[in-house]
């Protein structure tokens, strides 16, 4: 058994006070015991687009450092939701990238957000996130002494078939960082987290962004960061506000689950 907490905070185009918010959610979860903690998509910032460009940075760069010092400091596993990783060939557009740091600091994983949110929520809200976000194409799982983690963004969460893919490769534990809009977040969030965990018969942890930023749209933010189980019980959702979901993590619920129903054994892949 161990303590796994989601963060809910409200980032915006201030780097530094994204840092400080975010530092002071992972030690007060890391005081509570936590091992595992989770921020969400676009922690270091969120903000007009143009910026977001032009302070994106490499994984070895200045924001990765801090919170892989973080993670050493606390001693625990700290998965940064999202940062925008520059890409060297194409000044136009960066990454939106997951990095999941070890107690000893070190990058342990990284993955892309692949699906990217160009949708149109209403007339008036409208986003088309590939006009900066250069896609990733390798799903990522990686084993901790926690768990396996298999690792996604946001919007990846409407697409099951990545999660499939997820626990084929040994995904015990489904990270999804997010900054749901309040639109579909209302209507879709909680369904989809929990409808993943069932499906994939693991824990689902979901950090989020909550609240107004100040990008071009004044976007609003759902929150609800939650941690739901294999069978689909949300166990912890956050508060209104920047806050934490935490909740206990029982690695052998995962396979007492697939034992009970065995869908990996039903499943027809070629369908
Ligand atoms: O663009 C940024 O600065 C930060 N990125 C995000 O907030 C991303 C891409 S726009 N948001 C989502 O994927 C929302 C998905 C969603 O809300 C849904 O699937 O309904």
């Amino acid at each position: 058994m161990f303590l796994a907490a989601a963060v809910q905070m409200t980032s915006t185009s201030d780097a530094e006070a994204n840092w400080r918010q975010a530092r002071s959610l992972v030690e007060r979860a890391a005081g509570y015991g936590a091992a595992l903690v989770a921020t969400p998509e676009n922690t270091n910032f969120l903000g007009p687009a143009p910026e977001k460009v032009r302070l994106a940075e490499p994984i070895d760069g200045p924001t990765c450092r801090r919170f892989g010092d973080l993670a050493r400091s606390l001693g625990i596993h700290l998965l940064l939701g999202s940062f925008n990783e520059r890409i060297e060939r194409d000044p136009a557009r960066c990454h939106n990238t997951s990095v999941l740091f070890g107690p000893d600091g070190q990058v342990q994983a990284t993955y892309r957000k692949i699906h990217l949110f160009d949708v149109d929520v209403s007339e008036s809200v409208r986003y088309r996130e590939s006009d900066q976000i250069a896609p990733g194409s390798a799903a990522v799982v990686t084993r901790t002494p926690l768990g396996t983690l298999g690792l996604s963004i946001c919007y990846d969460l409407r697409f099951g078939n990545l999660y499939r893919r997820l626990v084929r490769e040994g995904a015990e534990i489904l990270c999804v960082p997010s900054a749901f809009t309040l639109t579909t977040g209302r209507a879709h969030w909680e369904p989809l987290v929990r409808a993943r965990a069932i499906e994939c018969q693991g824990f689902v942890i979901a950090p989020a962004q909550c609240g107004r930023h100040d990008d071009e749209g004044l976007r609003e933010t759902f929150g609800h960061a939650m941690i739901v189980d294999p069978w689909g019980q949300v166990l912890a959702t956050a508060a209104d506000g920047p806050g934490l979901a935490l909740a206990e993590i029982d690695p052998g619920l995962v396979a007492r689950v697939r034992r009970s129903i065995p869908v990996a054994d039903h499943l027809h892949p070629e369908l």
